[in-house]
């Protein structure tokens, strides 16, 4: 894991499935994600980042529901719009899902548009036993196991999942993780939290926003090494925690790149860009 991809961008494995190509977008004219470029493999990558720092808005971009304002998403395999298997796989942050069906019906017609079985899912996030209980009748917990269920149906190349903790218990965040880290198996599985613990235990790599920009990527062992920190809370502290409003890069001017970085890109390094404030 963990190379340094073509023209700038960053690979954090190296079956890459999504990439991110100088990603702005922006709001009202104010970008709120500023040239980002970063590419996603097989496994679970954690974004994290503080509130408002571009999380949803890099997610809602992977899964094409965002539509980027300039820069590219492209997937290993053709886009979610190009090709008749699913891509893509989104929990977003708030699922709409229909008051009066069963959590099987509910799959079911998820899986008559993408395939895949409405019952292996729901087993896979540990709600077999809620199989036929209307969707009202689940507690936010376990509708949002069921938002991870259907992100996951028909095997998507890319799933990504919004915040799938929020809202959840310690057993149930744990059981969303543990749903998330086995969908990585063969998919690139990219999640946005602010479990920390939970993304220490289960990420294999972590991409850091602070106001809009990536502050760290890459494999999350190579991360903790490079910043000499135990654990993603302390790289969290390290590169996005900062109380300060100059950070490294932008007192290297805009787009300047600060020390702290990973090592030589021809050594399979991950780059780690610098802090920069917009
Ligand atoms: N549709 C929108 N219109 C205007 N501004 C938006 C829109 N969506 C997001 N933003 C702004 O973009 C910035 C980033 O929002 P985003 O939801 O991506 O952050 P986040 O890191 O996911 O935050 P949180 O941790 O609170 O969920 C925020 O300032 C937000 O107000």
């Amino acid at each position: 894991m963990g190379r340094r991809g073509d023209g700038g961008g960053i690979r954090v494995s190296d079956r890459t499935l999504a990439t991110l190509d100088g990603v702005t977008r922006a709001y009202g004219g104010v970008p709120v994600l500023d040239g980002v470029s970063l590419s996603v493999g097989a496994g679970v990558t954690a974004v994290v980042g503080p509130n408002g720092s571009g999380k949803s808005t890099l997610l809602g971009l992977l899964a094409g529901a965002v539509e980027p304002t300039a820069g590219a998403v492209r997937y290993a395999e053709g886009g979610p719009r190009s090709r008749s298997e699913r891509c893509v796989g989104y929990l977003p942050q708030r699922v709409p899902f229909r008051d009066g069906f069963t959590a099987r019906e509910t799959l079911g017609f998820y899986a008559a548009l993408v395939g895949g079985d409405p019952g292996g899912a729901l087993a896979d996030v540990g709600l077999g036993d809620a199989a036929e209980k209307r969707v009202e009748e689940l507690s936010g917990g376990m509708r949002r196991l069921l938002g991870i269920a259907q992100a996951t149906l028909g095997d998507p190349a890319v799933v990504v999942l919004d915040e799938p903790t929020s809202g959840l218990d310690p057993e149930m965040r744990e059981r969303a993780f543990r749903a998330a880290a086995r969908a990585g198996d063969d998919a690139a599985v990219v999640v946005s939290s602010h479990d920390l613990d939970l993304v220490d235990a289960h990420a294999d790599a972590v991409v850091v926003l602070r106001r809009g920009r990536v502050a760290a990527v890459g494999a999350r062992d190579r991360l903790l090494d490079e910043h000499g920190v135990d654990d993603v809370a302390g790289l969290y502290r390290a590169v996005a925690g900062r109380s300060d409003d100059r950070a490294p890069a932008a007192a290297e001017g805009e787009g300047g790149r600060s020390g702290g970085e990973a090592g030589d890109p021809d050594d399979g390094s991950v780059h780690v860009p610098g802090v920069s404030d917009r």
